[in-house]
């Protein structure tokens, strides 16, 4: 069973025996959820996200909206399928959810590959969160099915061992636990959950700091931050990891509205650092970011432009459209058209 709270971090005890342990980081306006599998020695982290797949798009969804149709073409001209999928960290398909009534996602199909930097766009209620929680693994799809690293997981993130990949989900506000200090919150799952002696967490949370544009904060409590640092401190904890593993899984960062309520300029930062720590990204420190992949679901037209390369649009339970961030501007697709307009004129009605 997945839990979930406000503060940044718990622990979630699966009572099988075993030594493994999940862990939810909650940073931000949202949530930042990163988790953590332990069993024995062995560290794992997982971290969510999805995305469409031309293919899967017409083959799942070629009932998805009479828009569709008319602009395959558009669709499979921007975005082309490369036939290898031995990158493809994460693949939602064919997902569907239902919350009561009310079906959110009816046959949800994506891939995230290794490298990218994905949005996730649409009208207010279309289900965007409710992707990233599902390919986070805190909701089941009822139908449809996810991948991770080709592997599939069955149900929840705590149900079964995911190997292969860690995944960490941001959530807007930093949610940090108020009563410890930035180094406490930022080294919280190497402290409860790796073998690593205090004072090596401590210069790993120094320097996992200095990444995000951060020095001489460690002692500091949240309460001392200003919003935008502590997006930084909540950023810092979910990409911290234990540098004395073996073998470091690629990561997977799952943003959620990481840009919402800001002012123009504080996004502009909060997108810039969104790169830094991608692997095509420098970090403050001028090293490459260790994040293989993301996937940002956003409603400001300044994150769409500035922080990811491929936009996914979610409407009706479907991906309707979907293409390069360059060309969402200028798509003919009407949903598109009037989503970017910003028109109350238009397919989609309110
Ligand atoms: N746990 C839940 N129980 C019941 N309904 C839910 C639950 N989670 C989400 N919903 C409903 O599912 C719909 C989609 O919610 P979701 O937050 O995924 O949308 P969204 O596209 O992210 O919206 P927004 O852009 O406004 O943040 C909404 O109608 C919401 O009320």
């Amino acid at each position: 069973m997945v839990l979930l709270s406000g503060s940044a971090l718990f622990p979630l005890t699966i009572p099988n025996g075993d030594s493994r342990s999940a862990r939810f980081a909650v940073l931000g306006g949202k949530r930042i959820n990163s988790f953590c599998y332990k069993q024995r020695k062995e560290q794992r982290k997982v971290v969510c996200a999805c995305v469409a797949s031309p293919q899967n798009l017409r083959s799942d969804e070629s009932s998805a909206t009479k828009f569709n149709d008319s602009f395959k073409s558009e669709n499979l001209s921007t975005v082309r399928e490369p036939e290898d999928d031995s990158d493809v960290l994460i693949e939602c398909r064919n997902v569907s959810k239902s919350f009561g009534e009310k079906h959110i996602l009816r046959g949800v199909s994506f891939k995230i590959r290794h490298g990218e930097a994905v949005g996730i766009i649409g009208p207010s209620g279309t289900g965007k969160s409710t992707v990233l929680k599902i390919i986070a693994g805190l909701l089941a799809p009822d139908k449809g099915e996810v991948y991770i690293r080709g592997r599939r997981r069955a149900g929840l993130i705590s149900d079964e061992e995911i190997t292969g990949l860690r995944i960490g989900l941001v959530f807007q506000s930093a949610a940090l636990f108020d009563s410890l200090t930035v180094r406490e919150n930022v080294g919280f799952l190497l402290y409860e959950n790796s073998s690593m002696p205090g004072d090596k967490i401590a210069e790993l949370v120094t320097e996992t700091l200095a990444a995000v544009g951060l020095k001489g904060v460690e002692d500091r409590l949240p309460s001392e931050l200003s919003g935008g640092m502590k997006k930084r401190v909540a950023l810092a904890r979910s990409i911290i990891f234990d540098t004395t593993q073996e073998a470091v899984e690629p990561e997977v960062l799952l943003y959620d509205e990481p840009t919402a309520g800001l002012d123009p300029i504080a996004s502009t930062v909060v997108e810039d650092l969104i790169r830094s720590v991608h692997m095509k990204g420098k970090d403050a420190l001028g090293k490459p970011g260790n994040i293989a992949s993301y996937v940002v679901v956003t409603h400001q037209h300044s994150t769409i432009r500035r922080a990811v390369d491929r936009l996914l649009f979610l409407y009706e339970g479907k991906v309707v459209w979907q293409g390069m961030t360059h060309e969402f501007t200028t798509s003919a697709n009407p949903i598109v058209k009037q989503f970017a307009s910003g028109s109350l004129d238009g397919p989609i009605r309110y």
